[in-house]
């Protein structure tokens, strides 16, 4: 998917909205457990219930993997009910050397379809560019995590050229020159919003994917004032508070209730900071 399709369907949506799907087994509706693949049932029935509100999935892929390879069919059959026009991410936070990179790349890009995979970037420059050689594929690079060990080394102090940076402010510079804002996007914090206008300097058109807000009771408000931009230019995640509202057989209703409070709310900034 292209950023300009990325961009017309928020504005379609009036949506910016990422619904993860971080499935466990140990939280979904009882009445589910007694069918064959409970996991798969419970994100389809998610799936139909939302996707007018939201503009991305993004399965975290451990909720999958943790099931060994009856995960990784429920995870395909998901991604086969995911209308085509909705952007996919596989939350893997993949990297390694190069020649592994692109045996991830494959597994996730050319086996699973996804539209963009989650990378972390310490192991630099040949771990991150064997996931650019797709193309209409997505890298989605660590820079600012919402939790709380994002301090130890994201925001320690880095030298160069004389100045002092944080690194997450040198992984976001360096790395523009690996990829470009139609192929690479950052993940930051939403639990970090005060640092999302120093972000927008550094990458003004790129896309920010922001987990944290709900559970992590990140501020949708704020990361909207800081992180949007002309092309809406955000994909704000919740798992947690929206497909876990009901342990009833009413929860895709209530999933898509807690959905429409969030879209709604992001409607509201979209017609304040990017008018139709
Ligand atoms: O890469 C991510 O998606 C991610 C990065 C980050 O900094 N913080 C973070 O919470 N996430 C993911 O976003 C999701 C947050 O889920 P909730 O807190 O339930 O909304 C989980 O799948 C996390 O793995």
């Amino acid at each position: 998917m292209t950023r300009q399709e990325l961009f017309e369907q928020i504005q379609r949506k009036r949506s910016y909205l990422c619904i993860g799907l971080d499935t466990d087994i140990k939280k979904i509706p009882p009445h589910l457990l007694q069918l064959e693949d409970p996991i798969f049932e419970f994100n389809r029935q998610i799936i139909e219930a939302t996707s007018d509100l939201c503009v991305a999935y993004k399965p975290n892929i451990a909720f999958y993997e943790a099931h060994g390879p009856k995960g990784w069919v429920s995870l395909e059959r998901t991604l086969s009910v995911i209308p085509k026009d909705i952007f996919t991410i596989a939350d893997a936070k993949r990297g390694d050397i190069g020649n592994t990179s692109e045996l991830y790349a494959r597994a996730f890009f050319d086996q699973l379809s996804f539209d963009s995979l989650t990378v972390a970037p310490y192991m630099g420059i040949d771990s991150v560019t064997p996931f650019l050689q797709f193309p209409n594929k997505w890298v989605i690079l660590l820079a600012l995590t919402s939790n709380p060990g994002h301090d130890d080394f994201q925001l320690l102090s880095v030298v160069s050229e004389g100045k002092s940076y944080f690194m997450f402010e040198k992984v976001i510079q360096n790395s523009q020159a690996w990829g470009s804002a139609d192929n690479m996007m950052y993940v930051i914090g939403a639990t970090r919003h005060d640092y999302i206008e120093r972000v927008r300097e550094l990458a003004p058109d790129h896309f920010l994917l922001v987990p944290g807000v709900g559970a992590q009771g990140g501020n949708l408000e704020e990361v909207s004032r800081y992180g949007l931009n002309k092309q809406g230019g955000l994909l704000v995640n919740s798992a947690r508070q929206i497909i876990y509202t009901s342990q009833g057989e009413d929860f895709a209703e209530k999933a898509r209730a807690a959905a429409l409070a969030v879209q709604q709310e992001m409607e509201r900034y979209l017609n304040e900071y990017l008018p139709r």
